[in-house]
């Protein structure tokens, strides 16, 4: 694209894209409503708004997952119809989603010709694809194995054969929904240099995130969306996270957390020898120790996949492990019949689990059905012997869900009907709103926007106030720097020591999270990224 990298060269050439009216509804939401886009070819374009906003909606009408109910595609200038991903594919268009779409004991090399040539062809393809992927690494820094299967690589590196087959395919123009939710600091530092470099080749990039560092750090322009309408788009160098944040909410939003300082009571929780071994033999608790008192928060930084997800399922009662864990001065069975979800709730723990589609919801199910769910045994909700009071837990569920602002606040929507953050929205009204003595939570704001990021620090905050004991589980650690009350590092299965936030940073925390514990000594590794990537290792993928 002559003179696309110049701003004068943007102004006269064609837009990548253009978007002209669309509209979509689902039955009575109207998710998108009258939409008009243009992206510049040779720019990153990001896209924020709220939860449900309609940016999903939107990114998959124009890969043609969903026919808009109206309006109109333009693709350099070209009036194009999507009506299927392949139509997407042929015009220049790739995707990355959140969940990848890899066949998992398949090679890299094999994912990326996958569904591009088939039969007496394939083996010419494969030789001629591992060139492409050889050129492709070295030209944008996208170094994957092309003989490793996918079931052994990092989330980060899975990501990036995501990004070679889009590219294999010729993409021009590269969508990307929330890129970095699963992916270690370093990771994402390393996708931002390969969306430079794509930039720099004249690729155009729409990214939808809701981390406003990001939108500011590489995009050239950004667009708002607010339920299901383009409310503004602005060249990112005139705007600021502030300004996103209220253009996006329709109010000012607290961008930190405001706490008091704790008043710790009794141990709630104590944790002691813990030890897990996974289904293949390998050792993911080492003998972890520690514990929680009432009115105080716990954080558990790491990088995902260090132990502390199968902490969180021991804790809940979704794994069995060996040990000693007492809540409220009482053992918990570690096996056996009483180690499950059912038994944890009776002693007073409740679970918001990190994985919140596979394990804290039943997406087919409604919202408030999902709202009991495990709480269903509770004598308040039966009617009689038999049956439920269903009319009672829908009023109660839709009251709940007024609270937590989940949106819509339709009790009867099957919870897939919910966007991402509104479906974690669920998930904690169902675990607070019982004000547990513990709460158990993973990676409680992932994929959540702003607002809600405000509101449910602010849910958690409140119950550690109210006197109950928190182990907050997350990979964000400014999260965990501004929510915990005690900070402990996990690294390969070990506790590698306990700060307090105020005493501690990001760059000492991130050396404990990479094994380093002596952080006074110069580290083996040049950088902390590089020490952090080592730390993720790609032999185990965290899933995400
Ligand atoms: N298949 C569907 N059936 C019914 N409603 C849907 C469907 N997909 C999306 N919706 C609704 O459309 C609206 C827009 O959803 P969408 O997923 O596009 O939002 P989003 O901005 O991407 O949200 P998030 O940031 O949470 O991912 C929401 O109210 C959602 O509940």
């Amino acid at each position: 694209m002559p003179g696309a990298d110049t701003a004068e060269g943007r102004q006269t050439a064609a837009p990548a894209i253009e978007l002209r009216g669309i509209s979509k509804a689902f039955g009575p939401v109207q998710a998108n409503r009258d939409i008009s886009l243009k992206v510049m070819p040779g720019t990153i374009h990001g896209i924020v708004g709220e939860n449900g906003a309609g940016k999903s909606t939107l990114m998959s009408i124009l890969y043609g997952f969903y026919k808009a109910d109206a309006g109109e595609i333009f693709v350099g200038g070209q009036k194009t119809l999507i009506p299927d991903s392949q139509a997407a594919i042929k015009a220049g268009i790739g995707m990355v989603f959140q969940h990848f779409k890899l066949v998992q004991n398949f090679t890299v090399l094999e994912n990326v010709i996958l569904g591009v040539e088939e039969g007496a062809r394939l083996k010419a393809s494969l030789a001629k694809a591992r060139g492409s992927l050889k050129r492709l690494a070295e030209e944008y820094e996208l170094n994957v194995d092309p003989d490793a299967k996918i079931e052994d690589l990092s989330v980060g590196h899975q990501q990036r054969v995501e990004i070679l087959k889009a590219l294999y395919r010729q993409a021009d123009i590269l969508i990307l929904d929330e890129p970095t939710g699963v992916l270690t600091p370093a990771e994402a530092d390393h996708l931002f240099r390969i969306l430079d470099n794509l930039k720099a080749e004249g690729k155009t990039i729409v990214l939808i995130t809701h981390k406003l560092r990001e939108i500011m750090a590489v995009t050239d322009t950004v667009s708002v969306m607010r339920r299901g309408e383009m409310t503004a788009t602005l060249e990112t160098a005139t705007t600021s996270p502030e300004e996103l944040a209220e253009l996006m909410v329709g109010r000012k939003v607290l961008l930190r957390v405001d706490k008091k300082p704790a008043q710790p009571g009794q141990t709630v929780l104590e944790v002691e020898d813990l030890h897990v071994t996974d289904e293949d033999g390998v050792a993911r608790l080492k003998g972890v120790s520690f514990h929680v008192r009432a009115g105080e928060i716990l954080g558990i930084a790491g990088v995902a996949g260090n132990g502390q997800s199968h902490l969180l399922e021991v804790l809940g009662g979704v794994r069995e492990a060996t040990g000693r864990i007492r809540v409220n001065g009482q053992d918990i069975d570690l096996t056996g019949k009483h180690s499950d979800g059912r038994s944890r709730r009776a002693r007073g723990i409740a679970h918001v689990p990190e994985d919140r589609q596979r394990q804290g919801l039943v997406m087919a199910f409604k919202a408030w059905e999902n709202m009991i769910l495990g709480y269903h045994h509770d004598p308040a909700y039966q009617k009689n012997r038999f049956l439920m009071d269903n009319a009672a837990i829908r009023t109660e569920s839709a009251a709940s869900m007024q609270r937590f602002d989940v949106r819509p606040p339709n009790p009867n929507l099957a919870a897939r009907n919910f966007s991402g953050g509104n479906q974690q929205k669920i998930v904690l009204a169902r675990e607070i709103e019982r004000s547990p003595d513990l709460l158990l939570v993973g990676q409680p704001t992932r994929g959540v926007d702003i607002g809600a990021i405000e509101f449910i620090h602010q849910s958690i905050l409140d119950l550690r106030d109210a006197g109950k004991a928190i182990l907050l589980v997350s990979v964000e650690l400014e999260e965990i720097l501004s929510m915990s009350d005690r900070i402990a590092v996990i690294f390969d299965g070990l506790i590698m020591g306990e700060r307090l936030p105020d005493e501690t940073d990001e760059k000492e925390l991130g050396l404990l999270m990479a094994g380093i514990t002596d952080t006074e000594a110069p580290p083996d590794f040049e950088t902390i990224e590089a020490a952090l990537d080592a730390a993720a290792g790609p032999g185990d993928a965290p899933h995400g």
